[in-house]
């Protein structure tokens, strides 16, 4: 696989957060190509506002986040839109799209000014339709699809966009069991078949377990970060909630409430 289509993730000493005040600190870790890496935590920890971090659409407060061992902060917006991809809970004004043209979106950073495509981009963004099973939506409004449709139809931007680190914010909020699966094994067959690295922030933390490569729970002291089976054995998930409500089955993997 050649070089410029893998991708490294760090961080190190990692303080992020705003102006007013920093919402998390002493964040370490390191995300590599073919894994899937999920960040879980309890509401209102900081999960979106590392993302943001991560994917330079908010300034970090403290240490450092490297892509390919560069400092982020060093990569011009061009370069970074080559590298990295960010889906996010989407504007309603990108939703008066085709899904065939919010797709075709994410080919622009290799467009010309006016956003010409040449048939090497229509290709890209033919094999992100068929891959994300959307040629037969490809003529319909993004503001008509159902909300599992829509997550599709982002990721599939991302996968037009052809960066080889791609990070979501919650990618499988409003759906049901079924296509949060879906969603979670395409986002894998991404990785692991095509050596992406994708990061994505979740409250599915049973079905990070089962899918993901790597987990970084962020629970405000020490961050834990590693393969799940390693968080299972040095028991962090069971410190993410409260025992009185919730407990962690190891066994399972699962969470069970307390009776
Ligand atoms: N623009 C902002 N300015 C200041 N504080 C903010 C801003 N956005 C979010 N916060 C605060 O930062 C903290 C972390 O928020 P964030 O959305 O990153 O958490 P989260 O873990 O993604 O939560 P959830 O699971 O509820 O989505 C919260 O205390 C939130 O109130």
């Amino acid at each position: 696989m050649p070089d410029s289509k893998t991708s490294s993730i760090s961080t190190n000493g990692l303080t992020i957060g705003y102006k007013s005040k920093a919402v998390a600190g002493n964040i370490n870790f390191s995300c590599d190509s073919g894994e899937l890496c999920a960040i879980i935590g309890v509401n209102g920890i900081g999960k979106s506002t590392l993302l943001r971090t991560l994917g330079n659409l908010q300034p970090k407060l403290y240490g450092s986040i490297s892509i390919n061992n560069q400092d982020l902060s060093t990569y011009s917006s061009g370069d970074l839109a080559k590298k990295l991809s960010v889906v996010l809970t989407e504007q309603p004004s990108s939703k008066n799209l085709t899904v065939e043209e919010l797709i075709a979106l994410g080919r622009q950073p290799y467009t010309n000014w006016i956003g010409t495509l040449t048939s090497k981009d229509k290709i890209y963004i033919q094999e992100s339709l068929t891959a994300f099973l959307l040629k037969e939506l490809r003529h319909r409004k993004c503001h008509e699809l159902s909300d599992g449709q829509l997550q599709r139809v982002l990721i599939a931007r991302a996968m037009a966009q052809d960066t080889p680190l791609i990070l979501l914010d919650e990618p499988t909020t409003h759906l049901d069991l079924y296509h949060k699966v879906q969603i979670l094994k395409l986002l894998q067959s991404l990785t692991h078949n095509e050596g992406k690295t994708i990061i994505f922030t979740t409250h599915e933390i049973d079905l990070a377990i089962q899918l993901c490569d790597k987990i970084l729970i962020l629970d405000g002291e020490q961050n834990p970060f590693g393969e799940p089976c390693q968080l299972i054995e040095n028991e962090h998930f069971e410190r993410l909630f409260p025992e009185e409500m919730v407990v962690f089955d190891p066994k399972t993997g699962a969470f069970k409430v307390s009776k």
